[in-house]
């Protein structure tokens, strides 16, 4: 049976799966998230006695298991349900929904099915826009805002370029920059800095979020402007190149902000001994995105939902043979 990768890569215009697949530069990023947990071994423990719970509980609401969908931009571009068949399955799966910024459903619309939100945001350089798109997503019922830190540039992506994929077709557009008739363009900007974090603490009673935290020291700081949560990432490998893998910073990260936040980790999490493994090393919950694009490319609703269900059934049992206590100890690398 064909994967759904392979699926959504036939079924999709090449610039569209390109889009979805690709990263910056060399993407040697891309291909470390997924080469490092391929080098990291397990040393499951025995006669624990223990059943695996699968459920967490994090400060934007609690989640059946511990993979939640990561932010991922323009679903209607993977299917035409959008972000409303990637929310019906979090929902059905129980799992929360990150929605991007960069939807092409208006959030209004994707909480409407029910779902677990949080939304991810982009700090404009327009406060007073931000603060209005914010506001939506607070009225709509969003749960958390995770405020994602790794962009003050777009990364320069070589398969974009080459397709001349620079923005959605006629007909599709990023719903949450909607003003009226208008549709503002996302901005990335440098000067976006902590100072903007406390802003965020003021005008809104969501739980605050940095996604895209890749340096000890900066989860420390995040967590001294009321972080709530610490998202480990290279953002898929799109921004930076040559960054280090996700799971290869997650343990210093998980020193330095020690009990303090809860710490998530996402980038080439593929199967549930991924799952496993980045919690051993400190995680309390870990995002899934390319996955969960070729499920909604490939099947839409049932796709997604299919790779979440894969996902559970995966760390069930990879929880269970591991064994507890789930820590550092049981994690070699080779
Ligand atoms: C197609 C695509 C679009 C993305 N869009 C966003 C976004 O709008 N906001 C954001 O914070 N991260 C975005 N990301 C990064 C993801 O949230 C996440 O960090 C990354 O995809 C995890 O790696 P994985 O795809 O290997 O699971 C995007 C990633 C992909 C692949
Ligand atoms: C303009 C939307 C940005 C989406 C994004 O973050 C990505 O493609 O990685």
């Amino acid at each position: 049976m064909p994967s759904y990768e392979a699926i959504a890569r036939q079924r999709l215009p090449k610039a569209h799966y390109d889009y979805f697949a690709g990263g910056a530069g060399d993407e040697s990023a891309v291909h470390e998230n997924e080469a490092a947990f391929a080098r990291l071994r397990l040393a499951p423990r025995v006669l624990g006695g223990v059943a695996p719970d699968l459920a967490v509980t994090l400060p934007g609401g609690r989640a059946s298991l511990p993979v939640l969908v990561a932010p991922t931009a323009f679903h209607r571009l993977a299917h035409p349900d959008g972000e409303l068949a990637t929310a019906r399955a979090a929902a059905a799966e129980d799992t929360v929904m990150i929605v991007s910024m960069a939807s092409t459903i208006p959030i209004e619309a994707i909480a409407e099915t029910g779902a677990t939100l949080w939304f991810q945001l982009y700090v404009q350089p327009d406060m007073a826009f931000t603060e209005r798109v914010v506001g939506r997503a607070e009225k709509a019922g969003c749960r958390a805002l995770v405020v994602t830190a790794d962009s003050p540039v777009f990364g320069i992506r070589p398969r974009d370029l080459h397709n001349g994929f620079r923005d959605l077709p006629e007909g599709l557009a990023c719903e949450n920059l909607r003003e009226g008739d208008v549709v503002r363009p996302i901005e990335f900007s440098p000067e976006i800095s902590w100072a903007h974090l406390d802003r965020l603490r003021e005008v809104t009673d969501m739980p605050l979020v940095v996604k895209g935290v890749t340096h000890p020291d900066d989860a420390r700081t995040a967590v001294g402007h009321g972080a709530a949560m610490v998202m480990v990432s290279n953002h898929g490998g799109r921004q930076l190149d040559r960054v280090a893998a996700a799971i290869d910073l997650l343990p210093e990260i998980a020193d330095a902000v020690g009990a303090a936040v809860p710490v998530t980790v996402d980038g080439g999490v593929r199967r549930g001994t991924d799952v496993v493994t980045a919690l051993a090393l400190g995680a309390r919950a870990v995002l899934v995105g390319r996955p969960i694009i070729w499920g909604l490319a490939a099947e839409g609703e049932r796709g997604v939902r299919e790779v979440l269900r894969r996902f559970r059934a995966e760390t069930e049992v990879a929880m269970a043979l591991v064994g507890a206590p789930l820590d550092r100890s049981v994690v070699r690398r080779c």
